[in-house]
């Protein structure tokens, strides 16, 4: 054992280790040649100022490295921490004194020792010594006090280096375990106690010390943790140089770490990921960019209510409950490749055939915007409101700044992947084939566009008529035109004037279902002065994984072909279009029956008491704030069939009102007739007894005969027909009951007795002749009495029969001028439809669809009034009658004036008839006035 003062610097050395940091401190190692190991323990205890560890075991070491490595190296760090100490001074090192003892790395024979980056393996592979010591230390390096460490347990140094080891790593893990909290309590509870026996003893002028202590601690406190903390995620790479936790705390130590004060290390948490980029003022319509210049500084995103604020603030809301939808790439993580037959996929559309040409001679118009970069082409832009595309010609903002772009930004996502653009194809349960988001959209952000063939309305009927209809695919139509009221479906769609798109080839917008509550919208926007439609998502958004839906506002007029609805909404309408409000028949009677109770009742007060409430007096004719809900087209589809309704309507209420009229207007005649009648006989009987007898003999015995004051004195004529005249019309009569009988279903004409049929037919004689008896023609014939009284000439039986001839020969010739006749007869919507008649006069050949009102001409014509019947019929009838009547081949829904037109003329003293027949001036009876012959239809009247 050497003696203690064997190393007389030691003291100081040790004494000046105690004024030094502790790296210095430790550094000043025992000289190599020293006293035996055993001997340093007590020295160091003795003349060390430090009290003794307050740990059990605790290490002082310059460089305590990393816990791989306890055993101190002898290298050249060490030899250059203490470049001022002598080689000869200080105790000797223990490994100098044991040179030749091979020390092994306990963990790293054990494999214990890798747990730092393979590119500091190599320095753990040189710092540990293989073999003898001599060979891997330099000569030099010798003389060099070697890097000393001691160990120190429970006062006892340790010279064996395994056992010294092992008593290193253990201390090393009670010192990891150690919490610097208890330190922080303890310190505090003594510095409080402290203070408070210090202002106890001395009063407050010590309180600012003892708050500066109890400060310095605590900043201690915290340094000491955030370099725990450091430390242990920097892990091996952020070694700090100075192992202050292996060291005990005194004042110094305090002042330095005091300048290493760290600030603690804040959590990083992400704040992009699934939603990146939607933020509460995210605008799509603009880049990431403007977005970002856009956004307000000052207003903080509370973090409380993390990203998508399109999904979990909606949920949240009071007025959008529903239940959760995990995000599609959480239960779908993968687009599905749904492989659908028959589709050939265009991105863009394309003009087929004439489309193109139509197209250029139909692109007109433009128009521009005056926004400001402010404004960003935001919602009051006039392109925006208009539907139109910004562009470089009608938009002064650059790109960036314009937001109204949505085709444009639509072709920069289709170049990105398949969640940028955002939709892929799925099966639905029962709808076919369905589109759905892969992405969340914003509110009325564009989502793809519907494109394909672009046709025309000649080219669509013929793919319809000649292509589509031999599918066996039932596809769908979403605009059934006029005469294709097929059942069979298209992917048709009409979006200008005369252009259809047929996404038969086309995008993926075709497969987008209907929906009674859609959250997408089909517009139509102009780009570059071309019409585009394009599906928009509507005002609530679009969440990942939603089934992308659309109004599809089929056109009604194709009932027949209505699909049910399976959107399975609380407001679905049950059919893929708008639901028929009524239906057209019932309606059609309720509507009918309604005005027939209102006329009579206007009729019994004499008023339009309930014509006054406009709405009463035509439902039909204002819209209902249901309607105004609807859809525009459903809107015009409904208004255009009440309209027809109402017409319908009117026109039966005219018919009846006509013919009340002229019940009323026949009531009158004959009263007016009676009266004359019996002025006549009054007058005849004050006159001379031959002369009666002679007029009586003259005049035609329905005349005579007051018992029939309804038969006028038109009959006069009749009575002195022309030969075979009255046979003739006895016959038309026959005829005409009998057509009217067949007409009546009653079949038993034929079994007439004599008597029954003279008497239907006076009646028809009555009924014909009687209405047209006018105050002139009652002139006309009491003049005709006179005259025939004055010289009883058969010219004027004559005349008169041939005035009544050429009348019926007028009609006829009107008819017969012409080969075929093309009339209008207006039906019941006000249209005029054609008719053409040939020559049989039997067959009415609808040149027109049949509607409503010439159907109704055709039924009429082939229910028994034939058009010759008719004729003869029309010929007798009066105006009232002859809606229907047509003379010749005429059917017309026009009142015709069947009364003969006789024209002046100049050759000799004649006139003559629109025949052009001479006929003799004095045959004519009263004044002649001009008329006019129609062509093909009498028009012209005689009047008196
Ligand atoms: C444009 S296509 C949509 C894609 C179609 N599902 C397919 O598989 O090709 C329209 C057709 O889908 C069906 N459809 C769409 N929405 C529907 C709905 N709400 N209820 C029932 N069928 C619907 C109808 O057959 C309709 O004619």
């Amino acid at each position: 054992m050497a003696p203690r003062n064997a190393s007389p610097k030691s003291t100081a050395s040790a004494s000046s280790s105690t004024s030094k940091p502790a790296s210095s401190a430790s550094s000043i190692a025992s000289p190599v040649t020293s006293t035996p190991p055993t001997s340093i323990a007590d020295e160091s205890s003795v003349h060390s100022d430090n009290a003794k560890m307050d740990a059990p075991i605790d290490t002082v070491a310059d460089t305590p490295a990393t816990p791989t490595v306890p055993v101190a190296p002898v290298g050249p760090q060490s030899a250059q921490a203490t470049p001022d100490t002598p080689a000869s001074e200080g105790r000797r090192s223990v490994r100098s004194s044991r040179s030749t003892v091979v020390t092994y790395n306990v963990q790293m024979l054990a494999g214990t020792a890798i747990h730092t980056p393979t590119k500091y393996l190599e320095k753990h592979h040189k710092n540990v010594l293989h073999g003898a010591y001599e060979e891997a230390i330099p000569k030099h390096s010798v003389d060099t006090p070697p890097k000393k460490k001691r160990f120190r347990v429970q006062g006892e140094d340790l010279t064996d280096p395994v056992a010294a080891q092992l008593a290193s790593e253990t201390a090393q893990a009670a010192q990891r375990r150690r919490s610097s909290r208890v330190d922080l309590r303890k310190e505090a509870l003594k510095n409080v106690t402290a203070a408070g026996e210090a202002v106890v003893r001395k009063g407050p002028e010590v309180l600012s010390n003892v708050a500066s202590r109890v400060g310095r601690v605590l900043r201690d406190a915290l340094a000491t943790e955030s370099e725990s903390s450091s430390r242990s995620s920097k892990g091996s790479r952020s070694q700090p140089s100075t192992d202050s936790s292996a060291e005990p705390h005194d004042d110094e130590d305090d002042d330095e770490n005091e300048d290493k004060y760290v600030k603690r290390r804040e959590k990083q948490w992400e704040t992009q990921g699934l939603y990146v980029g939607q933020h509460r003022e995210l605008n799509p319509k603009l880049k990431e960019s403007q977005n970002r210049l856009r956004r307000p500084r000052k207003v903080k995103e509370p973090k409380i209510l993390p990203l998508p604020m399109f999904a979990g603030e909606r949920m949240l809301s009071d007025d959008f409950q529903r239940d959760f939808k995990l995000p599609f790439d959480v239960y779908h993580p993968l687009p599905r490749r749904v492989k659908v037959e028959g589709w050939t996929r265009l991105s863009k559309n394309r003009f087929i055939g004439d489309a193109s040409a139509l197209w250029k001679h139909d692109k007109h118009d433009n128009s521009t915007c005056q926004c400001s970069p402010q404004d960003g082409c935001g919602e009051n832009c006039h392109n925006r409101i208009m539907s139109y595309e910004c562009n470089e010609t009608n938009c002064r903002l650059s790109p960036d700044q314009c937001s109204n772009r949505p085709f444009a930004q639509l072709k920069i996502r289709a170049k990105g992947n398949g969640y940028d653009y955002g939709v892929e194809v799925m099966e639905t349960a029962d709808k076919g084939f369905g589109v759905r988001a892969m992405r969340s959209f914003e509110p009325n952000q564009i989502i793809v566009e519907y494109a394909g063939e672009i046709i025309t309305q000649a080219e669509c009927e013929r793919r319809m008529k000649y292509i589509y209809k031999k599918d066996k695919v039932c596809f769908v139509d979403l605009v059934i035109r006029r005469g294709l009221t097929c059942t069979k479906c298209y992917y048709l769609m009409s979006f200008d004037n005369k252009m259809i798109i047929d996404a038969t080839r086309g995008t993926i917008a075709r497969f987008v279902n209907h929906s009674c509550e859609p959250n997408c919208g089909m517009f139509k926007w102009t780009v570059n002065g071309e019409p585009r439609m394009a599906l928009f998502a509507g005002p609530r958004g679009i969440m990942t994984g939603e089934e992308l839906t659309y109004d599809y506002n089929f056109d009604p007029f194709s009932h027949r072909s209505q699909q049910i609805c399976r959107c399975g909404t609380r407001s679905c309408r049950g059919v893929l279009g708008p639901k028929p409000k009524y239906n057209p028949l019932e309606r059609s009677f309720a509507s009918t029956f309604l005005a027939g109770t209102k006329r009579k009742i206007a009729a019994v007060f004499g008023t339009n008491s309930v014509g006054n409430d406009s709405r009463m007096s035509s439902p039909s004719s204002q819209p209902s704030p249901k309607k105004r809900k609807l859809a525009p087209m459903a809107v015009a589809a409904v208004t255009k069939r009440e309209n027809a309704d109402a017409r319908s309507a009117a026109e039966k209420e005219k018919m009846e009102r006509e013919a009340k009229e002229q019940a009323e207007q026949r009531a009158r005649r004959e009263e007016r007739i009676a009266r004359r009648q019996s002025e006549l006989v009054s007058s005849a009987n004050a006159g001379e007894e031959g002369k009666e007898e002679e007029k009586r003999n003259s005049m035609p015995a329905a005349i005579g005969g007051l018992t029939r004051p309804s038969l006028p004195m038109k009959r006069t004529p009749r009575a002195v027909p022309r030969p075979g005249a009255l046979k003739q019309k006895r016959r038309d009569f026959r005829g005409l009951t009998g057509l009217l009988g067949r007409k009546r279903g009653d079949g038993e004409t034929a079994e007439r007795s004599v008597e029954e049929e003279e008497v239907v037919e006076e009646e028809i004689v009555h009924e014909v002749m009687d209405v047209n008896i006018t105050p002139a023609s009652l002139r006309s014939a009491k003049k005709k009495m006179e005259v025939m009284g004055r010289s009883s000439q058969p010219s004027s039986a004559s005349s008169a029969g041939s005035a009544k001839r050429s009348s019926g020969s007028v009609k006829s010739k009107g008819v017969k001028r012409r080969r075929t006749d093309v009339v209008n007869p207006i039906d019941s919507d006000g249209d005029v439809g054609m008719m053409e008649v040939d020559d049989d006069y039997n067959e009415a050949q609808p040149t027109k669809m049949a509607n409503a009102g010439n159907m109704k001409a055709i039924r009429k014509s082939e229910s028994g009034l034939t058009t010759r019947g008719a004729a003869r019929f029309g010929a007798l009838a009066n105006e009232s009658t002859s809606v229907w009547a047509s003379v010749g081949k005429h059917v017309t829904a026009k009142r015709t004036e069947m009364t003969p037109v006789v024209k002046p003329t100049n050759r000799g003293k004649g006139l003559r008839d629109s025949r052009g027949m001479f006929i003799k001036k004095d045959a004519v009876a009263g004044p002649v006035v001009k008329g006019k012959m129609g062509k093909g239809k009498a028009s012209g009247k005689l009047k008196a």
